[in-house]
């Protein structure tokens, strides 16, 4: 046990719309707890780029991609016992991006029926214990579409910001109604990653939602 009171095989799960600062957070918070990370691998996905290109071509590859990929990783983390920072949850893969192609019309129902049928399959496994904590990063718009900017994936940067802005709306409305977990907000405007004081703060934090989620 570390002195934040976060079990050793604890799964914290880091969510976030793209660009608010979830990869920088989980590294961070990683190399703090002597954790392992798990992270979304942007450069060798085969299909985001052509995705950005055309939604319609390419929305229920690019989901059956993410959803294999993450499936993996979670059956890494339940075989090592836990000890994790996940960059993403696949809860927002189901619950924000493939709901919100649906319902744009950029994924057909037939697609997202079979995408959500598999999802349902996969997560009635042993694969699939709930994180002990999910910690829900927010900020402004611009905020956010800055450091979209900053970071320079060209496909991200050439994405017209109503997509950006949709997700954020979609990303306030989803935290709202999830409860599979505890969860912890961090406004971007209220922590340094590269301040240990803030991040002692963090982890303090995440100890106190962790121990929350035992109570209940
Ligand atoms: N706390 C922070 N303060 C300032 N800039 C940040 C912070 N966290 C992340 N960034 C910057 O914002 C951009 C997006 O961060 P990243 O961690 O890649 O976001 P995500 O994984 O959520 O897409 C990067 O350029 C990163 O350096
Ligand atoms: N499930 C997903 N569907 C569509 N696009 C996705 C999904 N998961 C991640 N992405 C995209 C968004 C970004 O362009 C990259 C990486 O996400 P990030 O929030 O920057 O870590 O993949």
């Amino acid at each position: 046990m570390n002195p934040y009171n976060i079990p050793d095989n604890a799964i914290i799960t880091v969510a976030g719309t793209v660009g608010v600062g979830k990869s920088t957070l989980t590294g961070a918070l990683a190399s703090r707890l002597n954790f392992q990370t798990s992270l979304e691998q942007v450069d060798q996905n085969p299909y985001l780029e052509k995705f950005y290109h055309d939604f319609e071509r390419w929305s229920f590859h690019l989901q059956i991609y993410f959803l294999a990929e993450r499936f993996k990783e979670q059956k890494k983390m339940f075989e090592l016992g836990g000890g994790f920072v996940q960059d993403r949850s696949i809860y927002e893969d189901t619950g924000i991006f493939a709901k919100m192609h649906a319902d744009q019309g950029t994924m057909s129902p037939t697609d997202y029926h079979t995408y959500t049928s598999l999802y349902e399959a996969m997560v009635m496994t042993p694969y699939f214990p709930h994180p002990h904590v999910l910690i829900y990063i927010e900020g402004s718009l611009p905020s956010i579409l800055t450091r979209i900017q900053e970071r320079g994936r060209e496909m991200e940067i050439q994405t017209d910001v109503s997509y950006w802005e949709h997700m954020h709306g979609r990303y306030a409305e989803w935290i709202n109604g999830f409860n599979a977990c505890p969860v912890l907000r961090l406004n971007i405007d209220d922590y340094d990653v590269n301040d240990p004081a803030s991040m002692a703060d963090i982890l303090m934090q995440v100890g106190r939602t962790v121990g929350d989620r035992a109570l209940v």
